[in-house]
């Protein structure tokens, strides 16, 4: 068996809040530095990587003398907002060392459940892997308060997943992987080396956090898995200390443990949308950018558009329909439809001077659309 990273183009890699910070002890430097070598390495593999670190409350209480996780959640966001300068000034000095690029990204649960948020950032984070950044993603703690309570980046990770369509996620702990048992309370728990994401089974052998410093323990790591296998990416749950772990799973080498997806990619995405009966408007096509999508598979760009009906936003799912009024095609509409009526019919170029800004060239990209 190999491993699913090998062939991986687009990677999220989570690092959980233990190891950066050295069980609490304060930032792993060192160990930073070995994943950001790696991570370098990764990309001149060809891989595009981003990166989901926890850290931000633990290496807050340090700096600001808590001995104890403090129980006041204004008290834990006050960490984390001063844990985060410690994350961000870490992770630019290790990328830089190997003249990479990173980003601050801090997102909640909510603006991902947001379909304007969460095109927004799905573009931004597209563009930064297309100018060679590493983001650096965290939940942005001074917003929200339940996420602070639950500490759960292993959702954001597999949410993340799901945003940018990613083929594979790593989630590195303070284990070898998922084993039978909490391997801290059963001594003979032995280590599960492949598994089917969403297996029921493995949700009732994972066990909540081991320490006092991360907050999600297993089982919100097979959660994570199984949510992340909704988008067709495959999860390693693996130590973060094994020598070089990211780039032996790049080369193909099996460690810790790995939950298969069982739909593809594309698949998922498009099995979303076909199952999405409700859609918030209708375009009509003409008969050129009808063939362009039913005959060649291509995006739908506004000029092969006659009419828009409806009101939608950016990000709702629409229905396409050619000049009969046949449906053809439904997918996720770049622009809201009030900004869709004033660039139908116009080449993309064009775009700009209309609007005053361009979202995307095409109205529906064809990766958000499928054909009826
Ligand atoms: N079946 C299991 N296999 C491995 N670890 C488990 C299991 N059940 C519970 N755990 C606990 O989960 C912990 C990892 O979760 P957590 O402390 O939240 O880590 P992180 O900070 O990396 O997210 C382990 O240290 C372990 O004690
Ligand atoms: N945003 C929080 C996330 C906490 C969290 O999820 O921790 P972990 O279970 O170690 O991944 C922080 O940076 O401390």
């Amino acid at each position: 068996m190999h491993s699913v990273i090998q062939s991986a183009k687009r990677l999220i890699i989570k690092v959980g809040s233990s190891l950066v910070t050295n069980d609490g002890k304060g930032l792993d430097s060192a160990a930073i530095a070995r994943w950001a070598e790696q991570i370098a390495q990764l990309r001149q593999m060809g891989k595009e990587v981003v990166l989901v670190s926890s850290g931000a409350v633990a290496e807050g209480m340090q700096r600001l003398g808590f001995d104890k996780r403090p129980t006041g959640i204004h008290h834990l966001q006050a960490c984390a907002a001063v844990g985060q300068m410690g994350l961000a000034q870490i992770y630019e000095s290790s990328f830089r060392a190997h003249e990479l690029h990173s980003a601050q990204v801090l997102l909640t649960h909510a603006d991902l459940a947001d379909r304007e948020r969460y095109l927004n950032a799905r573009s931004t984070l597209f563009t930064l892997l297309q100018l060679g950044v590493i983001p650096v993603i965290n939940e942005n703690d001074t917003v929200v308060t339940d996420e602070i309570k639950f500490g759960d980046n292993d959702t954001l990770g597999a949410l993340v997943a799901n945003l940018i369509e990613a083929d594979a996620l790593i989630i590195l702990t303070d284990q070898p992987g998922l084993f039978t048992a909490d391997p801290r309370k059963d001594p003979s728990a032995t280590l599960i080396t492949d598994a089917k994401a969403g297996d029921p089974a493995l949700e009732l052998i994972a066990g909540g956090t081991g320490t006092g410093i991360g907050r999600g323990g297993m089982l919100t790591k097979i959660l994570a898995a199984k949510r992340a296998a909704t988008s067709g990416a495959h999860t390693v749950i693996a130590w973060g200390r094994e020598d070089k772990v990211l780039t032996r799973l790049a080369e193909g080498e099996t460690i810790g443990t790995q939950l298969n997806a069982q739909t593809a990619q594309l698949t998922a995405r498009k099995q979303w949308m076909a199952d999405h009966l409700q859609t918030a408007g209708r375009v009509v096509l003409d008969a050129g950018a009808v063939q362009k999508l039913s005959l060649e598979g291509k995006s739908l760009l506004p000029i092969g558009v006659v009419e828009v009906s409806g009101e939608f936003g950016r990000g709702d799912v629409i229905t396409c329909t050619d000049e009969s009024g046949k449906a053809i095609a439904r997918g996720m509409s770049n622009y809201a439809s009030s900004d869709a009526r004033r660039i139908i019919r116009h080449s993309s170029s064009e775009i700009e001077a209309i609007l005053g800004f361009v979202e995307e060239p095409e109205l529906i990209h064809r990766d958000n659309l499928v054909l009826l």
